[in-house]
Formats: structure tokens, sequence, C-alpha cells
């Protein structure tokens, strides 16, 4: 193959994969690999449509590894699987679960780096789908609006509750914290273990992962050594 052969073919894989947002479906998107590659139909089945297809076909994944499911422990398992997918680790995938946000004034004056450190989620890797499990800390520093704590965590589990690489559920966070306090100023560190290093593979059980992003006034390295410095890094 030529080179520009190969150039292109990356090009149509790369496009294939990254073609579908989840807020919006349009070739302006084509690059912003931000978003989790959703299908055109991603959201026309109801959850219980979801729950019947799923248990359907995990019973088939049990039965194709031999398993007998007229056991009283195993009968249940396609339905509880299926519940599970939907309703609990992957409902970060519909955006009917996105946390509603509410912004109020910063009345306080408070201009200092507002920190959220610590904040545990449990995600699941993409290429395998076994756990990826972390700590989240993310800051902002505010531009006139605030938001509840909580919210925060809140937005973290919303994008770890999909099937995800740490790079990319780092990229949501921030882009999330940004649109909604409306400023660039926002860090997000992620220190994370993925059960596909340390389960199978190649069974590294003692390294864990790092990604971060720093907008805004977090590019400056005196910003950037604070909070660094609030998380004992
Ligand atoms: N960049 C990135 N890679 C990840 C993440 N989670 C898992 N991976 C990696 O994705 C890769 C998938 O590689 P493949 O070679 O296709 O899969 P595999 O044969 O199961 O790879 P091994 O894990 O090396 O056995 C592995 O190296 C994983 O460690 C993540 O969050 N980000
Ligand atoms: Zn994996």
């Amino acid at each position: 193959m030529k080179p520009n052969e190969i150039l292109l073919n990356t090009l149509l894989v790369d496009k294939d994969k990254i073609m579908f947002s989840d807020e919006e479906i349009g070739d302006e998107h084509i690059g912003t690999s931000v978003d989790t590659p959703l299908r055109e139909d991603a959201f026309q089945l109801s959850d219980e449509e979801k729950i019947a297809k799923i248990e359907l076909h995990f019973k088939e994944i049990m039965e194709t590894l031999g398993l007998d499911l007229r056991d009283d422990s195993l009968k249940g398992t396609p339905k509880r699987v299926a519940k599970m997918y939907v309703q609990e680790i992957f409902s970060g995938l519909d955006p009917k679960n996105k946390p509603a946000i509410a912004l109020f004034d910063n009345k306080y004056k408070y201009d200092e780096m507002l920190v959220e450190k610590n904040i545990t989620f449990y995600s699941n890797c993409e290429h395998h789908f076994v756990p990826i499990i972390g700590k989240a800390h993310v800051a902002y520093i505010s531009s006139g609006k605030v938001i509840g704590l909580s919210k925060l965590n809140r937005i973290v589990q919303y994008f770890a509750k999909r099937p995800q690489v740490q790079e990319r559920l780092t990229m949501q966070i921030a882009r999330e914290l940004q649109e909604v306090l409306q400023t660039e100023n926002i860090a997000v560190l992620i220190d994370a273990k993925h059960l596909c290093v340390s389960s199978r593979g190649i069974k590294d059980d003692t390294s864990t992962t790092v990604t971060s992003y720093y907008g805004g006034k977090f590019q400056e390295d005196a910003t950037r050594q604070e909070f660094l410095k609030y998380l004992n890094l």
C-alpha cells in the first residue's frame, strides 16, 4: 500500500469511529473524539426494551460458555446483568440520566480555586468491559457562577457510567464543567486502576494510570502547582 492509501484508510476508519456524538450528530463532530461513539439509533429503545434484548443476548453468551441456566443461582443472571447495564453501570449513556445542575451567582466573592478531591468512581473499560476503579480530582476558578459541591461528584459519576477509556472520561468531565460553569478555568486529574491491566493480560497489579486536563488559568504553572499541592502530588 502506498503512504497516501494508508493515510486515507486511517482517516476512513477514524471517521467511522467518531462520527456520532452524544450531543449532536453531524460532520462538525468529526475530529471531536471527546464524544462517546454512539449509533444513530442509540435512543430509540426504552430501558425496558434494552433490558429485554440484553437479557436474551447475555443468556446466549452464558449458554455458549457451557453454563446450565436451569441452575437456581444462574437462571436470573441474564436479567440481572441486563438491568445492571442499563440502570446502573452504563446509565451514563442516556442523556436523560444527566444530572440537573442549578447555577448560582458567586455572591461570596470567592475567587480562589475550589478543589473537589478524591471522588471515587467505578467505570468500565470499553475494550474489555471490566472495571476501572479510580479517584477523580476536579477544580474550578469561578467566572462569577458556582454550583453545589455534590454536582461536581455527580458529573464525574455520570460520565464514568459508560464504557470508557480514561483519556475520554477526563475530557468529557472537563468539557461538561466548562459548559456548566461557563469558564475555561477547569482542572481534572484522574488516577485509576484498570482491571484489564491488573486481573488479566499483563496482570500488573501495582500500576495505575494518571490523566489530566488543565484549562484557562490552570495552564499557568503557579495555578497548576497549587492544584497539585492540594492533591499532595
Ligand atoms: N489508552 C487507553 N488504553 C486502555 C484503556 N483501558 C485499557 N486500555 C488498553 O487497551 C489496549 C487494548 O489492546 P489490544 O491489544 O487490542 O487488547 P488485548 O490483546 O486484550 O491487550 P492486552 O491487555 O495487552 O492483553 C490494552 O493495551 C489496554 O491496556 C484506557 O483507558 N486508555
Ligand atoms: Zn480494558
